[in-house]
């Protein structure tokens, strides 16, 4: 058995033109989400996320490329493929005329599971749905639907569940509610994968980040890893010296001439200080004139992980 849920290697996607001119919505990704892991698939409108996951439930036909589920090639083995996954889409879309309890007895016969082996109760009991298991799916507001998405997916007692984007439309306290749940699936050893355009939600939840912008996978990381990164601040130095260029004493940090006047500086934990930095300031002669600093939000590390620089040390 592979120790990776899923394998994900050259995955492209272009969708319609098939005479030319479709749009490259996968570029050939490389994805490894190992076995146990609480995953996140960060990026932001239109990154990619939504095909790579569709492309996994077996909605959505890729261009080129493989993918494998619990070690089985969605080519060649979809069946086992999909049994090992549960996928919870992004629209929510019922039959409205279906109960919960009905809807996942259903899914349940769906996917071949026995009747004495459902979990239906269990399942609305885990998603806070008990009581609402006779009414009608219309009559449930959207986090309860989300909420009953979720125990569809699994129906078939799946080791990996995927979440698209789960929370879109969902209040604070039914967020803390469902995460509850998702944090006691994973404990119990389900591998997760969430997508997100929140990085606070990733960093909250996963152990593990892929970051996908424009088709691409720009970064995969441990989370403690990546927020390093995203601890890189820019601090901008006003002197009252006309600069033309970055002094020596500056030059071992990243840095770069603002205008006439003004030094910016990167810096993040791992490679120097504030005090560092004034001090190089200082040993160069410039007097401070003022001092201001720019956290890096997740807009600049994608920036920054897609610059070329940036690119070669992702990959
Ligand atoms: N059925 C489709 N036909 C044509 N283009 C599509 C289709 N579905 C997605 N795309 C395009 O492919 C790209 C990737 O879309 P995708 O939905 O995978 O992104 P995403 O990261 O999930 O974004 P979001 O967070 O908005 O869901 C986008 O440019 C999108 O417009």
């Amino acid at each position: 058995m592979t120790k990776n849920a899923i394998e994900i290697r050259g995955l492209k996607k272009v969708y319609g033109g098939k005479k030319g001119g479709g749009k490259l919505a996968l570029k050939g990704i490389d994805l490894d989400i190992p076995q146990g892991s609480m995953f996140g698939l960060l990026g932001p409108n239109g990154a990619g996320k939504s095909t790579t996951i569709n492309i996994l439930a077996g909605l959505v036909n890729k261009t080129e490329g493989s993918a494998k589920i619990w070690g089985f090639d969605i080519d060649d083995n979809p069946r086992n493929a999909r049994a090992n996954i549960g996928i919870v889409p992004q629209e929510l879309t019922f039959d409205a005329f279906f109960t919960p309890r009905e809807m996942l007895e259903v899914q349940a016969g769906m996917y071949g599971v026995k009747p004495e082996e459902r979990r239906t109760e269990e399942l609305l009991k885990a998603v806070h749905l008990f009581d609402k298991a006779d009414a009608y799916s219309r009559t449930l507001s959207g986090g309860m639907k989300r909420r009953l998405l979720i125990a569809k997916a699994m129906v078939h007692n799946p080791p990996i569940l995927v979440l698209d984007e789960p929370t879109a439309g969902v209040d604070i306290e039914l967020r803390q509610m469902l995460w509850e749940y998702v944090r006691e699936l994973h404990a119990r050893g389900t591998t997760i994968v969430l997508t997100t355009h929140y990085l606070e939600e990733a960093e909250e939840l996963c152990d593990t980040i892929a970051i996908i912008n424009h088709g691409d996978v720009v970064a995969c990381e441990p989370t403690e890893q990546l927020l390093k990164r995203i601890d890189e601040k820019e601090i901008v130095i006003s002197v009252s010296e006309k600069l033309t260029e970055v002094p020596d004493e500056l030059k071992p940090f990243s840095s770069d001439v603002r205008g006439d006047h003004k030094l910016a500086v990167q810096i993040s934990q791992v490679n120097a200080n504030v005090g560092q930095v004034l001090a190089a300031v200082q040993q160069a002669g410039l007097t401070i004139t003022d001092i201001s600093t720019n956290e890096t939000d997740l807009e600049d590390i994608f920036l920054q992980l897609t610059s070329d620089k940036h690119k070669d040390a992702a990959e």
